[in-house]
Parts: C-alpha cells; sequence; structure tokens
C-alpha cells in the first residue's frame, strides 16, 4: 500500500513513513493511493468478533509491509487494553431508530483514544525499529492533546508538545494535558483560537530546516494512521446493527473532519452507510459550504462545545481531494485561495460532496436542549459535543434506517456545561478523580512561529 499527498507534489510514501511524516513535504495530506474493498461476506464476518479482531481485520490493507500480522495484533491489543468498556465502543438505544456509539471509554475520555492509543504503540514499535527519535508537535482543541500526551508520556525517542488556545479549553482537558509528570510531555498555551495553533503546527512541517532538525511528526489527524484507526468503529457499529444485509447512517460531530472522513472511508470500503451527516456547532463553516459551496473562514466564535471551536478544517482537504477527482493541482489551488480568504467549490466537487454528506448546525441554546431532553428521555448525560450530533440526527433521521450518532466525550469533560443543561454533575471515572488536586506545569508561548521554534529547540536539545 502506498501513499499520496493530497497535493500532488510530495513522495509516495509506504504506511510507516506516511505515519512518521505527519504533513506531506508539499503541505498536503497524505492517502491510501487506492482505498481497498471489503466484500459483503467480509464484513458480515465482523460481527461477533471481539473490537481488537475487528481492527485487525479492517485495518490490515493498508499497513502493508509495515509490521507482520503477529505485530501488529499485538500493537492492537496492548492499544486497548487500557479501554474501561469490555466492547471499546458500545452502543446505546436512544430511541426506535435512533443509538448512540459511546466513544469515550479510553484512559483520557473521547474518541481520539482510538487511534492515539494505537498510534503510540505504532510509533513505538517503528522506532525501537530504526532507532530514530521523533519530535510531535500538535494542536489541540482539548481532546488531540490529551490523548497525545496520554499515549506518548514517558517514551524514550519522543518529544511531544501541544499547542492549545489559552482559555479556550476545558479545565478538565487543560488538566489532562498540565498535570502528567513525565519531562517528554509539554503543555503549550497560546493565544488564540485553536485555527491559530494548527496554523503553526503546519507553519513548522513548511520549515524544513527545523522540520528537519528536530525530526518533526504530528499526531494531529493530519496523520492518515489517525483517520485510519477511527474507520474501525463504524464498521463494529454498523455490524451490530445488521450491515452488511441493512443500511445504516450515521451523524458525526465534526470540526477538523477527521471522524467524519473515516466514515467516508468505510463507506468507499464496501460499508453500506446512507448517510453521512456532518453536525457543526455555531462555528459552521462546513454546513454553509457543503450548503452553498462557499468555504471562507469569519473567525472562531468561542462555544460551550470548545473542542468544535473550528474554522480551518483540515481533512476537509481530503473530502476535496476526492470530491475534485484526486487532483492534485486543484486542491493545492484551492487552499493557495484559502490563504487569501477562502474559495468556492465548483458546481462538480460540491455535488460529489453533496452525495457523499448531509449537514446540519445547532446552536448554543439547541445544544443544551439536547443535553436536557436526551437526560429527560432516556438518562443518558450527553455532552455538549455528543449532543451536537443528537441534535442534527434528530433533523434527518429516516424511518427503517437506523442512525448512529457518535457520542464522542464524556460529559465529565465539560462539567459546567452539563450541569447547567441538566442539572446533573458528571462526575469523573475513578482514574481521574483525583485530577483537580494534581500540580500543573504550563508554558505560555507567543502565538509566533520563531518563538515556538526556539522553545522546542531549546527543550529538545538533548
Ligand atoms: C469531543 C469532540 N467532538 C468532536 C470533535 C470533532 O472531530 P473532528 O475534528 O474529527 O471532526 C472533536 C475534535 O476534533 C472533539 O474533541
Ligand atoms: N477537536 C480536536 C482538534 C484537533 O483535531 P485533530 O483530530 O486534527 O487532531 C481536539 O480536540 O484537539
Amino acid at each position: 500500500m502506498r501513499y499520496v499527498s493530497t497535493r500532488g507534489q510530495a513522495p509516495v510514501l509506504s504506511f510507516e513513513e506516511a505515519m512518521l511524516t505527519g504533513l506531506a513535504r508539499d503541505g498536503g495530506l497524505y492517502l491510501p493511493e487506492a482505498i481497498p474493498h471489503m466484500a459483503p461476506a467480509e464484513i458480515a464476518a465482523l460481527a461477533g468478533l471481539s473490537y481488537e479482531e475487528a481492527a485487525f481485520r479492517v485495518m490490515r490493507p493498508y499497513i502493508g509491509d509495515a509490521f507482520t500480522d503477529a505485530e501488529f495484533e499485538a500493537i492492537i491489543a496492548r492499544a486497548y487494553a487500557g479501554f474501561t468498556h469490555a466492547a471499546r465502543a458500545p452502543l446505546v438505544q436512544l430511541g426506535p431508530n435512533h443509538h448512540l456509539l459511546e466513544l469515550f471509554h479510553g484512559p483520557t475520555l473521547a474518541f481520539k483514544d482510538f487511534a492515539m492509543q494505537l498510534i503510540g504503540q505504532l510509533f513505538e514499535a517503528a522506532l525501537k525499529r530504526n532507532g530514530k527519535r521523533v519530535c510531535i508537535v500538535g494542536a489541540t482543541s482539548g481532546d488531540t492533546g490529551s490523548a497525545a500526551i496520554e499515549a506518548f508520556r514517558g517514551l524514550e525517542a519522543v518529544d511531544v508538545f501541544i499547542l492549545y488556545p489559552q482559555g479556550r479549553v476545558s479545565e478538565v482537558q487543560r488538566r489532562q494535558m498540565s498535570t502528567p509528570a513525565e519531562d517528554n510531555v509539554h503543555a503549550l498555551a497560546v493565544e488564540g483560537h485553536f485555527d491559530d495553533c494548527q496554523a503553526r503546527v503546519k507553519d513548522m512541517f513548511n520549515d524544513f530546516e527545523f522540520r528537519d532538525a528536530v525530526g518533526l511528526a504530528g499526531v494531529n489527524s493530519i496523520n492518515w494512521a489517525r483517520v485510519l484507526a477511527q474507520v474501525v468503529y463504524y464498521f463494529t457499529s454498523a455490524v451490530s446493527l445488521g450491515a452488511p444485509h441493512r443500511e445504516v447512517s450515521f451523524t458525526v460531530p465534526t470540526g477538523n473532519f477527521g471522524d467524519i472522513f473515516a466514515g467516508y472511508i468505510a463507506k468507499r470500503m464496501g460499508l453500506p452507510i446512507a448517510r453521512l451527516v456532518v453536525a457543526t456547532n455555531q462555528n459552521d463553516i462546513l454546513h454553509r459550504c457543503l450548503s452553498n459551496a462557499e468555504y471562507r473562514p469569519d473567525g472562531v466564535i468561542p462555544s460551550i462545545s470548545p473542542s468544535m471551536d473550528i474554522q480551518v478544517s483540515s481533512n476537509f482537504e481530503r473530502a476535496l481531494f476526492e470530491a475534485y477527482g484526486r487532483d492534485g493541482s486543484a486542491v493545492a489551488q484551492l487552499m493557495e485561495e484559502l490563504k487569501a480568504g477562502g474559495f468556492t467549490v465548483s458546481q462538480g466537487a460540491l455535488q460529489t460532496l453533496q452525495e457523499n454528506f448531509d449537514s446540519g448546525r445547532c446552536d448554543e441554546n439547541q445544544t443544551r436542549a439536547a443535553i436536557r431532553r436526551t437526560w429527560d428521555t432516556t438518562g443518558e448525560l450527553l455532552c455538549p459535543h455528543s449532543a451536537i450530533g443528537v441534535h442534527v440526527a434528530e433533523e434527518h433521521m429516516v424511518p427503517v434506517v437506523p442512525m448512529i450518532t457518535l457520542a464522542t466525550a464524556h460529559p465529565a469533560k465539560f462539567p459546567a456545561a452539563v450541569e447547567e443543561a441538566s442539572g446533573q454533575h458528571p462526575p469523573l471515572p475513578s482514574h481521574m478523580a483525583d485530577l483537580y488536586e494534581r500540580s500543573e506545569r504550563i508554558t505560555e508561548v507567543e502565538n509566533d512561529l520563531g518563538a515556538i521554534e526556539t522553545l522546542i529547540k531549546e527543550r529538545t536539545a538533548h
């Protein structure tokens, strides 16, 4: 399996190279040269398997010869051993035709653990073998950062620097990043929004001198392995509701477009998905673009679903690459226009996007109402991001086809918003019960490429 860049100008890489590289050297994102297909019988055979066994079968074709079957099985087993639910990604029924996919039973209580725990194991195995050291730099609106720090803390051959927007993540998210004591992990508070943090990370990848000097690697969803790991739970949940003999739809709370793009990959692999619904908060650039073709970031408005406060949605580039018939130069042109303020998607590409994705928006009051309503009617306490999914899903339900809404984080990560909406205080699970007593370690850094690079160079001068 070879991997190509969405901008068509970077070297074609193997799975391991693409994973350790992160952003392509032409600024694009890596994707497999061809999407492997699973026959209906192979999909049906996933029924009754453990999550780990299903994960092996779904991901194996993408790995090539990077790992033997035995190595890959062991990596998957270690990745999910720390999850607190036996099913890893259990389904809970909300209504006659509506199901919630709980993705928050990993160590940091968000869906990011599914990919990050796996990537931690994959990096460790690959780096042990090639004797290299990497410096991971990531941007977070709260969940990627905590999952990355958890997955890589204490690893010998890895330093991790996470840029987060100061004052714009929840207290639990901040503490998850700032309290680990291992000195290879660093939480960096940046003045600005998530989009600023993500832009600085991409700037660092595009500064080849810096990139090569520190051995830069990325674990944001620019990294293909992140998306790949998230494909698995689309298969396991759909199969448990009757796929491939029955179609299902998914609604996905969306910000950086990584999670829903994983659903798109599952569909391309042969999973019978009727509709993939993009659910946004008030930062609704994706909903607007899928409706009117205009992609013009106009500033982030902070919300009670902070992890989705994103206007420059990184993985949308992968969807555009597919919608433009894998024309890298067309994507490169759009990304140039984005630097100057935005772009208009062509009619043909918009039609392709609309054939694959529906979308909806949920404002702050609707988010609170969805938390309250779901608690009152089902006893399920939703985090604000998952509530956005439920609200938009309810608008897109059709009879017969089951709707699966992704519950992307545990309500205890956002206690203030959840309590205000429902009157219920969501307690932290026991392994995090003393989170508020642990001491924090945060470095404030200017939103300036030079300042961030200098800090990283100083801290990695081993
Ligand atoms: C809790 C939560 N829900 C939803 C999202 C959106 O996911 P994606 O960025 O993959 O679209 C995020 C952040 O990415 C998140 O942390
Ligand atoms: N919501 C994310 C934003 C970064 O997304 P990623 O999937 O590209 O890593 C977060 O919680 O950090």
